[in-house]
């Protein structure tokens, strides 16, 4: 078999890597320097599947992927995994913490690690990077106007950066969720724990819009495990809305779930239906199975048939 080509968030040395080492151990490996170059690396059939970070358990979803998938060619959902990050600050070697005064770093990142900077270096200026590896490579450069960068450990050792502090995320349980994206195609099988993910955009703005979306949820019984509102750019006050669901589309509460949301949207785009990482298989409310929705169908023959 062909061996199969990832893009990534690059360069070598970001947290992306480290996920799509663990989701593609065998995989070719093809760092980008963006999430638009790694997803259109896919678009334009130059990669198989990308891995992007997609949400992070303190900040919540990182907005260029969300709004990546959003527009443009339309992408899908085939994997997720869940991966604990740490922060080191890194530095050339001989650095003192009390000699920083420019920090590189990637915007998740310096959120994450905010504590840490405000107690520790007040005074430095802070700086984003496309990526935490792509702040430790700029700091490794002879010349760099940084003087360190926030990322893993390993991107230290790659670009030849000391750690000058280790661990400095302000909480240690964080988590960041990666997806692995393809061309749409044949839905991953369900498991009975299956994640669906989705952006609606609004037919018409009136009071209880979101609720009549939400509502599409809530009466198949399925609980959401993220909701994002993102700006339409057509004004302020114009919105659209990410969805991520517990289930498979091919479940029936899933499927008309999202059929009424299609019905009452000016768009619906389905990003997928996928294995959850953490394995929870969701709690099915009392008439909500695929047997009971069968069971209503057909009932709903019989009468209209008067038989
Ligand atoms: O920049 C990286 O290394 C990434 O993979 C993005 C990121 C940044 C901070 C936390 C989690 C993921």
């Amino acid at each position: 078999m062909e061996m199969r080509k990832l893009a990534y968030l690059g360069p070598e040395g970001t947290f992306t890597e480290e996920a799509l080492r663990i989701m593609s151990p065998d995989a070719e490996r093809m760092p980008c320097p963006s999430v638009s170059a790694a997803l259109d690396a896919v678009r334009r059939e130059e990669a198989d599947a990308a891995v992007v970070p997609l949400e992070n358990s303190l900040e919540g979803g990182i907005s260029s992927t969300l709004d990546e998938l959003a527009w443009g060619q339309p992408l899908m959902i085939v994997a997720e995994l869940l991966l604990p990050v740490r922060f080191s600050l890194l530095a050339r070697p001989g650095t003192e913490i009390g000699h920083i005064k420019r920090v590189i770093t990637h915007q998740a990142a310096q959120t994450q690690c905010r504590n840490f900077l405000a107690r520790e270096l007040p005074n430095a200026f802070v700086i984003a990077a496309a990526s935490t590896a792509a702040a430790a490579q700029e700091v490794s450069l002879p010349g760099s106007p940084y003087d360190a960068a926030i990322g893993a450990a390993i991107a230290g050792e790659h670009y030849g950066l000391i750690e000058v502090a280790s661990d400095i995320g302000d909480r240690s349980d964080t988590v960041t969720r990666f997806i692995q994206v393809t061309r749409p195609g044949p839905l991953p099988e369900p498991t009975g724990a299956d994640r669906t993910s989705l952006v609606a955009y609004l037919a018409d703005d009136h009071a209880g819009a979101l609720l009549d979306m939400l509502s599409q949820f809530a009466t198949r019984g399925i609980n959401l495990t993220r909701i994002e509102s993102r700006p339409t750019g057509d004004g302020i006050g114009q919105y659209f809305f990410h969805f991520d669901a517990e289930g498979h589309v091919s479940e029936a509460r899933v499927g008309e779930a999202l059929s009424g949301l299609h019905r009452i949207s000016a768009d619906v785009r389905f990003l997928g239906s996928y294995p959850r990482a953490d394995g929870l298989s969701p709690r099915i409310r009392r008439g909500t199975t695929d047997v009971e929705f069968a069971e209503a169908t057909e009932w709903l023959e019989r009468i209209r048939k008067g038989t």
